[in-house]
């Protein structure tokens, strides 16, 4: 099976790169109550571009990160962690500031009803400088993932806009997973505008429809139409626009004027976030193997049902045979929703 969509250098060292916020997720063990209730909280790491990484990771790629930690306990709970799932953090600075480790609370009221609360006030994560993106690691990296919070301030704005230069100037494929959280934003304006910046230097671009909408509130796609939304960025540098549906599964165009359409997979959902990270995990991996675009759109949406059926985000990111064997499960009706 061959995508043909994008071609990867296979001469890189690495396969993955990503960069943006490295935190802590704190997951409600009192599922099925609101937050005023909850009394404990497991502790994971957290931030969805780690997520993406850690997923890549686990399903055997060579990774790595560039980000920013505070000088804690915390950010070094994160960077063991990388250690131990492999990933090389050479590119991940200790701030020097006093910055905190970012927090996401999770609530989780229902399998349906889950919110998340984010403590992300002097976060290390958006003081990574541009001078502080390695080079080396970006040239070595068939692909960069880039995440849109890390657009939210400077410096780290800097450092994201650095490393799409760093990758344009050593061709790998760069990816973009809008993961817009509206809390870390002064002003929609401004949000829209850098969300358009670095979208147009993208070749694969993934995001909800709330996402997309967001980013054409300068444009004119009054009735949300994803084959508007997506035909866009092909006159820029996309060859495939993903945009995401939740439950009712997700559309992927390509510049070649191809769309593909992928239902969800049935899941015993415990909580729904972690859902878009397996997803654009399981998707990138399978584009990275040469698959097309529907079997790579497939195995995301598997790896998304393991890890809404599952406690964490990080830690529950699948292994490959795991995908397969919950593809092949379904077929054969053996796991149904509820
Ligand atoms: N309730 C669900 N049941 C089964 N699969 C789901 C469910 N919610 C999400 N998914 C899968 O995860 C993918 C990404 O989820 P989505 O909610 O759209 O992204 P995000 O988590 O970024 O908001 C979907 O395309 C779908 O395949
Ligand atoms: O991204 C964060 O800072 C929090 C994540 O670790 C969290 O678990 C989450 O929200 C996952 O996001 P999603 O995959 O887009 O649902």
């Amino acid at each position: 099976m061959t995508n043909n969509a994008i071609a990867f250098n296979a001469a890189k060292p690495l396969d993955f790169v990503a960069i943006g916020r490295l935190c802590i997720d704190l997951n409600a063990n009192e599922i099925n109550r609101p937050m005023e209730e909850t009394i404990t909280f497991t502790k994971y790491v957290g931030g969805s571009p780690a997520n993406i990484c850690i997923g890549m990771s686990r399903l055997g790629l060579k990774t790595g990160f560039i980000g920013k930690v505070a000088n804690d306990q915390m950010g070094r709970f994160i960077t063991g962690y990388l250690d131990r799932e492999g990933i090389d953090a050479s590119g991940v600075s200790i701030d020097r500031t006093g910055a905190v480790t970012g927090l996401a609370f999770t609530e989780i009221k229902s399998p349906t009803d889950c919110s998340i609360l984010m403590y992300r006030d002097n976060v290390a994560d958006l003081l990574l400088e541009a001078g502080e993106v390695p080079e080396a690691l970006v040239a070595d990296a068939r692909m960069l993932l880039i995440s849109g919070t890390a657009l939210a301030k400077s410096p780290s704005r800097e450092a994201v806009f650095q490393a799409l230069e760093y990758a344009k100037k050593h061709g790998a494929v760069i990816a973009f997973d809008l993961d817009y959280r509206p809390y870390t934003w002064v002003s929609d304006e401004e949000t829209a505008v850098y969300y358009n910046l670095a979208a147009e230097k993208c070749d694969i671009i993934i995001g909800t429809r709330e996402e997309f909408d967001m980013m054409e509130r300068l444009g004119n796609n009054p009735e949300r139409d994803d084959h508007i939304t997506a035909a866009k960025w092909f006159d820029r540098s996309a060859d495939i626009v993903i945009i995401k549906h939740g439950k009712d599964g997700s559309i992927a165009y390509t510049k070649d004027g191809g769309s593909h359409r992928a239902r969800s997979f049935p899941a015993k959902v415990v909580k729904t976030f972690g859902a878009g990270d397996s997803y654009a995990a399981g998707f990138l991996y399978g584009l990275m193997q040469g698959w097309t675009i529907s079997a790579s759109m497939e195995f995301g949406s598997a790896a998304a049902c393991i890890v809404i059926s599952s406690h964490s985000c990080s830690d529950a990111m699948p292994k490959a045979p795991q995908v397969h064997e919950y593809i092949e499960r379904c077929l054969k009706g053996e796991i149904t929703s509820g």
